[in-house]
């Protein structure tokens, strides 16, 4: 879900992220919609992220899975193992800490719950697509699935909203999404005061997919803008924050950019709840536009969106690396090394690291 990078010089220097209500993007009428799809465009491309108001989504759905996600993380770790992801055929389940491990940073404190679109006629031709591991936990898969469903349909209004951003046909990316690997991820930061100062919750890093439905419950978020400066997102309540993601950036070829983003050390239990929103496993994800201003003509190269996620998780998520190591599992053609997008990858090709690493 990841790649770590640092900012780019694309964003403007802003110091509090803008706001964006998506209520029109229901009109019937185009120019309501394209109006709203207008203000959605300007965010990508100043800020890379912001928040997102007039999304719809009814609050009992969220508090539910706030509510099972806390009942969850409470159990004994012994119990929340019965759930492992590394058992799992789809990459779904439980995420102990220390699971997830980025090219030189710290171990996160976080732990984590997965959950992808939950296609139950299995086998699938696709790794990260298939019927979720679910808890015994009463009430959870119910909860949890009815936010999926909602937060996805939330992201098709997305889709296509940033389709006419883009100046595209509305339809352009929602055709291409019927089984995303969309993830849906419950993640807890514990509070534990004698944590290091200089461990996060999360490294700094760029989302793969398209973009990023965020819902966080307590302050710890920052993102980095245009100046390099580490910028808070508080909470803001009713709004989801939003940000661009790697494949995004190819798609417009560069205007919007993955925005660099962590979470630092908890002051406070915090839990979040981000899906990362993606086009199906086989889409091909290509420029739909000419280059940005300041982008060179072969800087985006066509790349198979499953195919990216799945590299980068290969090489993140240690059941996954222990099998790519002993030579059971191999990375897909498209596997590119992590952290290959936006400024790092512009400027400071000697810090990246290599596939084979
Ligand atoms: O917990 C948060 O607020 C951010 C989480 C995040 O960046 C991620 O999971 O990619
Ligand atoms: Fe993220």
């Amino acid at each position: 879900m990841y790649s770590s990078r640092h900012y780019s010089s694309r964003h403007t220097a802003f110091q509090s992220i803008p706001v964006v209500d998506i209520t029109g993007l229901r009109a019937d009428h185009p120019a309501t919609r394209q109006a709203t799809a207008a203000n959605l465009g300007q965010a990508a491309r100043e800020a890379g992220f912001f928040y997102l108001s007039g999304h719809g989504i009814p609050t009992p759905l969220i508090e539910r899975l706030q509510a099972r996600t806390r009942d969850y993380f409470a159990q004994p770790l012994a119990e929340k193992m019965r759930d492992y992801i590394g058992q799992s055929h789809n990459h779904s389940g439980y995420v102990p800490e220390g699971e997830e491990q980025f090219y030189g940073g710290k171990v996160d404190k976080k732990e984590a719950y997965d959950v992808g679109f939950d296609l139950t006629r299995e086998p699938t031709k696709w790794p990260m697509v298939g019927a979720n591991q679910w808890p015994s936990l009463p009430g959870f898969k119910e909860d949890v699935k009815a936010y999926y469903d909602a937060a996805l349909a939330l992201g098709q209004h997305l889709f296509r909203g940033f389709a006419l951003a883009l100046g595209l046909p509305e339809t352009t990316f929602t055709d291409q999404i019927t089984t995303p690997p969309s993830q849906l991820r419950l993640i807890h930061y514990p509070f534990d005061p004698d944590t290091p100062a200089d461990r996060p919750g999360i490294g700094a890093h760029t989302d793969y997919e398209c973009f990023t439905l965020l819902l966080p419950t307590a302050p710890g978020l920052e993102v980095m803008n245009g100046a390099g400066e580490w910028i808070d997102v508080p909470v803001k309540p009713g709004c989801f924050v939003v940000n661009i993601g790697d494949m995004m950036e190819v798609l417009s070829n560069g205007a919007f950019v993955a925005t660099s983003h962590r979470v630092r050390k908890v002051a406070e239990e915090r839990y979040s709840f981000p899906l990362f929103c993606s086009c199906d496993y086989d889409t091909v994800i290509a420029p739909v536009l000419p280059p940005a201003e300041g982008v060179t003509n072969d800087r985006y190269q066509p790349v198979v969106c499953g195919e990216h996620l799945y590299a980068q998780t290969i090489q993140t998520f240690r059941y996954l690396r222990d099998q790519w190591q002993a030579g059971t599992l191999a990375l897909p053609d498209a596997a590119r090394a992590l952290a290959s997008f936006g400024r790092l990858a512009d400027n400071d090709e000697a810090e990246r690291p290599h596939a084979s690493e």
